[in-house]
């Protein structure tokens, strides 16, 4: 069955192809090959990115395409010397049949906000999984569905020996903290490790309540606990 975002079978509404470094997480600094779906279920209140789908921009070669755009199209770039190829959006997991009809030349990074456990299962190929569990701060509604839904995609893309999966907590200047630790306990049979990552911009005293919280999840749910924030932004690229 195809998502509505995923309608024209062969194609997808892209909104920008780019290579940077991985800003985000365990593999910071990685060279990436970045694909950038358009549209999102979710409207965390934090969200840096636009999702429409106007057009397609490829920062690699200066084109602007009408969307939507084919899979033949995004492969052409899929043989350049970098790392792997981060699949992000937006929700790539709205494109779930897109992206399994990729050929996959280099490792694949999906970045997701795990909250469609039906497409995940289509996507079980990837290398690497950087799973957001979201916080309740972030979502205007249907938070106690969306917590049941994000432990299924954990379950379907858990770490095992041929896939990286790792859970990052993106934390406003406030959150429960008790909240975000009974979440990981949930997870973290699971996972590689956590991330804690700050909203871009939080203050002193944010950083701090995340520190606190760093070593409680450290004691209570998991010894590897990492506190990063999103390099790209401090370093001004993509
Ligand atoms: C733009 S999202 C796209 C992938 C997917 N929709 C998701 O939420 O994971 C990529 C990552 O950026 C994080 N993010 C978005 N806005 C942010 C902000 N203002 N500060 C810190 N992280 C942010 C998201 O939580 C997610 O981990
Ligand atoms: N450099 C860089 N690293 C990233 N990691 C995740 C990103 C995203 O927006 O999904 C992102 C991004 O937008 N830029
Ligand atoms: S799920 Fe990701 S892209 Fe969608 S609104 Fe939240 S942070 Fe933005
Ligand atoms: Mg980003």
């Amino acid at each position: 069955m195809c998502s509505q975002a995923e309608s024209i079978q062969g194609f997808a509404e892209i909104r920008e192809i780019f290579e940077s470094i991985q800003g985000e997480g365990i593999l910071v600094g990685v060279r990436q090959l970045f694909v950038r779906f358009a549209r999102c279920n979710l409207n965390c209140i934090y969200c840096d990115t636009p999702t429409d789908s106007t057009d397609c921009t490829n920062h690699i070669t200066g084109e602007k395409l009408p969307n939507p755009v084919s899979r033949e199209y995004v492969s052409e770039f899929f043989d350049r010397n970098v790392h792997s190829i981060c699949l992000t959006g937006g929700e790539p997991l709205l494109y779930a049949d897109f992206i399994a009809s990729l050929p996959k030349t280099r490792p694949f990074y999906l970045e997701t906000n795990m909250s469609l456990p039906e497409m995940a299962k289509k996507l079980t190929h990837v290398d690497f999984v950087a799973g957001d569990f979201k916080v309740r701060e972030a979502i205007v509604d249907g938070y106690e569905e969306l917590v049941e839904n994000t432990v299924r995609c954990f379950r379907i893309l858990r770490n095992r020996e041929d896939r990286l999966t790792f859970c990052k907590f993106v934390l406003p200047e406030r959150f429960d903290a008790e909240e975000v630790i009974n979440n990981a306990i949930s997870v973290e049979n699971y996972v590689e490790c956590f991330i804690l990552q700050p909203v871009f911009g939080t203050s002193k005293r944010g950083i701090e309540t995340i520190l606190e919280l760093q070593k409680v999840l450290m004691e209570k749910v998991c010894v590897d606990v990492r506190v990063i924030p999103q390099v790209h932004k401090y370093l001004g690229v993509m």
